[in-house]
């Protein structure tokens, strides 16, 4: 696990042995102990050099190894025992020095890296601080505040005995960290790691080296148990778990070839369709932008420009502006590899599109939408190859969110799912592939969230109640500003889709049931009086002009709110923080579950990458699947039976039957979940 070599004759060469990034695993550790010992003990040595093998220096202390009873030799002592060396100790970084990795390099007294290798400390992504004297040694080499931004944030960035240094001490010591430590809780929404990180280099600036790592410790100490850590390292791997997809047919990542894209069309240039366009552009692949009208055309040719332009010098590359020919015209489509229809969210609309395209391009050409609610099976329908057809269903803005949701029909081929996987992770997504159901994962998730969200203003609540509580779980946007942001009408558009939201007063059936169930009308009334949110300068709350996104409340609102309740006989209650969490986030909760019942989802990692990556849910509490189970499952179903009985004209509060089965079988831990799901699947 650490290799020991000679090198012309006086340089003792240790290599860290540890595929794929050379984890500081406790055999690594012990390996890099006994070869230093070797070294130093050689009196042919005059200096020693440590490198990584496979051209990456150490990707950090294993994370597999968290969270289990670890043996081997710590790293501090190990580093120590580098920095105390009578001989010159170099650390020749290749690829990535991460986390221990550079912490290891920090302890040698001289480090030499390749021009591309990326150097970093991102512990606090994973709910921890750089504990193996990262805090201690970093500002005393490259100053408090770059120090603090790199510990706090986890960026990558581009020493004798560094712990001897003195610690540079900007003049305004107290008001820099102050500064910083309002900027970091602000950001971090409720993450405890970041605060730890500036409160561990604080200590590297105030006081000596051995107090300083007397402090590091302890403030590890306080999140390496935490229930944040785990969520965060939850996150780390199940990121990685999503690419290795499965489908209800037995159809998997490993067995399911991608075909290769080299050309791309996308038909429809909207605001998702010109996103969709540069984050296909920027890939590098050839891409035919289509609009049937001239002047949206246009407009979106200087758009996509201007993305791409942007994101070039944000990047430092050349835009890609080339990639990406134009035309009103879709058999201009005929030749390329995968198309992806970006139309307006109407059926008729795109089922007209996917006839064209069966008939326009050549055969094998995969067919995409990015529907972000339709059945992708119907308009499977309208092509001679069905099995060609997937759901490419991408998050506005489509170039900046990582989430993909690739849905797979039940006549989707796996070679088209891995083909759009492939796609999504060259784009640089997280794509997780999916069943087609109404809504698919996340959007169908968002439907009890938000119907849970609108009974509570109807029995007493505000927005602002309802948003605070949502803000202060982690959510950059809670869900009456994220309504605002994206448009009330979206909703509205759906629910007169669905026969729900009727214009004025409901013909015959009462204003507050659909469908035998409870319905609130509230969203709908908003629309009717044309308050859309931004765009039209009033939703849920109010702005200063169409356009602006400073949310303030709106006494009109909250009269409008007590008119209502008055008009139903609603009569308004306190409702506290809690009650609003549970709600909401249970129904969203219970629905994950329905979704794994129904194997629309195969796991709940891919559940919560979904949450993470598309609507905003805090990573440091892992996402609504790793949530529940932390809360516990026993919980989870208790407080929704006790919502159900009080709510029984609401369905989507009705416990699922996996949670009382998951609950039955000892609420097993959720990497165990999906034995469950077997078994139940192989019952039905
Ligand atoms: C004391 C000290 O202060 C503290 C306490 C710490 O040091 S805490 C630890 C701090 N270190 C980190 O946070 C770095 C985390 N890793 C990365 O950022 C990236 O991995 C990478 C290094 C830039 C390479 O990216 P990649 O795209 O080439 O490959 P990959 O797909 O990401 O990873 C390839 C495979 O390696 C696995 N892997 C990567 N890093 C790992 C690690 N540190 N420990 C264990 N496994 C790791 C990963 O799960 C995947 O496994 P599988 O899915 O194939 O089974």
């Amino acid at each position: 696990m650490a290799k020991y070599s000679r090198v012309s004759e006086s340089v003792g060469l240790i290599t860290l042995q540890n595929p794929p990034v050379n984890a500081l695993s406790a055999a690594v550790r012990q390996g890099i102990v006994d070869t230093v010992e070797r070294a130093l003990s050689d009196p042919k040595v005059k200096s020693v050099v440590i490198c990584g093998q496979n051209g990456i220096f150490c990707g950090g202390a294993d994370i597999k190894e968290f969270g289990t009873n670890m043996s081997g030799p710590l790293l501090v002592p190990m580093i120590h025992a580098i920095e105390a060396a009578n001989k010159p100790v170099v650390a020749a970084i290749e690829g990535s020095a991460l986390g221990g990795g550079l912490e290891l390099a920090l302890g040698c007294h001289y480090r030499i890296a390749h021009s591309k290798a990326r150097l970093g400390l991102p512990e606090v992504t994973l709910g921890l601080l750089p504990a193996a004297g990262g805090t201690q040694r970093l500002p005393r080499l490259i100053g408090v505040p770059a120090a603090l931004d790199l510990i706090t944030t986890g960026k990558p960035l581009d020493a004798r005995r560094i712990s001897t240094y003195p610690c540079p001490r900007p003049s305004d010591l107290d008001a820099l960290f102050e500064g910083v430590m309002e900027k970091v809780r602000q950001s971090a929404r409720g993450a405890i790691a970041p605060v730890a990180c500036v409160q561990a280099v604080r200590a590297a600036a105030t006081q000596p080296y051995t107090q300083g790592m007397e402090r590091e410790k302890e403030l590890m100490a306080t999140l390496f148990t935490s229930g944040q850590a785990r969520a965060l390292q939850y996150c780390f791997f199940a990121q990685r778990a999503v690419s290795r997809w499965s489908m209800p047919n037995g159809a998997r990542w490993d067995t399911s070839k991608p075909r290769p894209v080299h050309k791309a069309a996308v038909i429809g240039l909207g605001t998702m369709g010109r996103g969709i366009t540069v984050a296909l552009a920027q890939t590098g692949l050839s891409v035919i932008a289509v609009e049937t009208q001239e002047k949206q055309l246009m407009d979106a040719k200087q758009a996509v420009s201007g993305m791409l332009e942007r994101g070039a010098r944000r990047r430092g590359v050349a835009p890609a502006l080339d990639k990406i020919s134009y035309s009103h015209d879709i058999q201009a489509v005929a030749d390329v590899d995968l198309v992806i229809e970006a139309v307006f969210e109407d059926m008729g609309l795109k089922k007209k599109v996917f006839q064209q395209l069966a008939s326009i391009c050549r055969p094998g050409t995969f067919l995409c939408t990015n529907t972000s609610a339709l059945d992708v099976d119907h308009l499977a329908s309208q092509t001679h190859n069905p099995e060609l057809v997937v759901g490419m269903h991408f998050f506005a803005p489509a170039h900046v969110m990582k989430l993909l949701e690739v849905v797979y029909g039940p006549r989707s081929s796996p070679q088209a799912v891995a083909t759009a996987m492939q796609l999504g992770k060259k784009m640089g997504k997280v794509s997780v592939a999916v069943g087609n159901c109404p809504g698919f994962v996340g959007n169908r998730m968002l439907k009890p969230y938000m119907e849970q969200a609108f009974f509570l203003l109807e029995e007493g609540a505000t927005p602002e109640l309802v948003d605070r509580a949502l803000e202060e779980f982690g959510f950059p946007m809670g869900v009456f500003r994220m309504s605002d942001l994206s448009g009330l009408d979206v909703g509205w558009r759906v629910r007169k889709g669905d026969g729900l939201a009727e214009p004025g007063a409901p013909s015959g059936q009462p204003a507050r049931i659909r469908q035998g169930r409870r319905y609130s009308p509230l969203g709908d009334l908003l629309c009717e009086q044309g308050r859309f949110g931004q765009k039209t300068g009033q939703g849920w709350y109010q702005y200063n002009k169409p356009g602006s996104q400073v949310a303030r409340s709106d006494p009109w609102l909250h009269s409008f709110l007590e008119g209502y309740r008055a008009q139903h006989g609603l009569v308004a209650r306190r409702i506290d923080n809690q009650e609003v969490l549970d709600r909401c986030l249970y129904a969203l909760i219970n629905e994950g579950f329905r979704i794994l019942e129904d194997g629309i989802a195969a796991g709940p990692e891919d559940i919560d990458m979904i949450y993470v990556f598309g609507y905003g849910w805090p990573r440091h509490r892992g996402g609504p699947m790793f949530y529940a189970s932390m809360v516990g499952l026993g919980k989870v179903l208790e407080r929704l039976e006790h919502y159900h009985q009080a709510h029984p004209d609401v369905p989507y509060l009705k416990p699922c039957s996996l949670l009382w089965r998951l609950v039955a079988s000892g609420s097993p831990p959720l990497h165990k979940w999906r034995e469950v799901i077997r078994k139940l699947h192989s019952q039905l």
